[in-house]
């Protein structure tokens, strides 16, 4: 890791009974992209809110870009983005109207035309917000999360209710944004997105991190046993091996040639996120405390 961009250390925030995150250290470096995975009411809203600047912690220490997200300036914010909860402030104007007006807030703005076509909208350009699939307007609060040209981007469920071209989409976005530099934060429910993207991720269940390195090789999952499985008179047989390549020989060997319907797999990441979270979810409120931030960038 180069240099760290975010920095948590015993993180914590109840509730009143509940411990919404109960002890959370993280270390991100500058360029990084980070994803949090978690079940509903893992605590992942919470830290990221904390990280922005847009909850209070009971406790632990926090810096991101060396300032404390508990007492943002005005310069520490233009350089943090952040993409909101749909809202719906900006109804009533346009696709363009909406990406320039809140551009005008930065000291080093993106052009608002390169940033709709980037994010897949210059045929709505001038369309109202109001007039958007759900889809489309999420693409609109990505553009404004990053339209300030942010150091670090913090990204919470990008991508919910995106159709797969978007994602795809979506995922170059991010993947640009990434090569240019940017730290990346963002929490996620699509396993494949987090290894699409992710350099690293962290899991956390009931508040606290569980597992964390990179996708490829989280909990064990680079030298988990392979499950080897074929046809054979009939019948579907498996076996679960840590030397898969050896299993492949003596079974070409058997066969003398082709092996019916063989197939070797490894742990998914899904495999190994569903075994790290075991049956610890916690069922969510039907509360959004996001939804009802302002998008007032200053
Ligand atoms: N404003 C709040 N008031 C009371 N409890 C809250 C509040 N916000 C979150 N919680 C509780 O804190 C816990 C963590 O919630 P949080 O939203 O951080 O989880 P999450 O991992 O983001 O979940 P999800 O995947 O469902 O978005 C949950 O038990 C939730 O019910």
């Amino acid at each position: 890791m180069t240099q760290t961009a975010v920095k948590v250390r015993g993180l914590a925030k109840r509730y009143g009974e509940v411990r919404a995150v109960d002890g959370i250290d993280l270390e991100i470096g500058t360029g990084e992209v980070f994803a949090i995975l978690g079940p509903n009411g893992a605590g992942k809203s919470t830290t990221v809110e904390i990280l922005e600047g847009y909850r209070q912690r009971d406790a632990g220490e926090v810096s991101v870009l060396g300032t404390d997200p508990g007492h943002p300036t005005r310069l520490w914010r233009s350089r943090v983005g952040i993409v909101l909860q749909t809202a719906n402030d900006t109804a009533e104007l346009t696709v363009r109207e909406t990406i320039r007006h809140f551009a005008g807030y930065y000291p080093q703005a993106r052009d608002p035309d390169a940033l709709i076509e980037k994010v897949g909208l210059t045929d709505k350009a001038d369309k109202r917000i109001r007039q958007l699939s759900g889809g489309q307007r999420r693409r609109v609060d990505v553009a404004l999360g990053v339209v300030g040209n942010p150091e670090v981007l913090f990204l919470d469920e990008p991508t919910t209710g995106f159709d797969p071209e978007a994602r795809r989409r979506f995922w170059v976005l991010i993947q640009d944004l990434a090569q240019e530099g940017t730290t990346i934060v963002l929490t996620t429910h699509y396993l494949d997105e987090a290894e699409a993207l992710a350099d690293r991720v962290a899991v956390i269940t009931k508040g606290r991190v569980v597992a964390e390195g990179p996708p490829a090789t989280l909990g064990g999952r680079a030298v988990a046993k392979a499950q080897v499985s074929w046809l054979e008179e009939g019948e579907r047989k498996q076996l679960q091996t840590g030397t898969p390549t050896r299993t492949v020989v003596e079974l070409t060997r058997r066969f003398d040639g082709e092996v019916p319907e063989l197939t070797v797999t490894r742990p998914s990441l899904e495999d190994i996120y569903l075994d790290l979270i075991g049956s610890s979810s916690t069922e969510p409120d039907d509360h959004s405390p996001a939804a009802s931030r302002s998008r007032d960038p200053r």
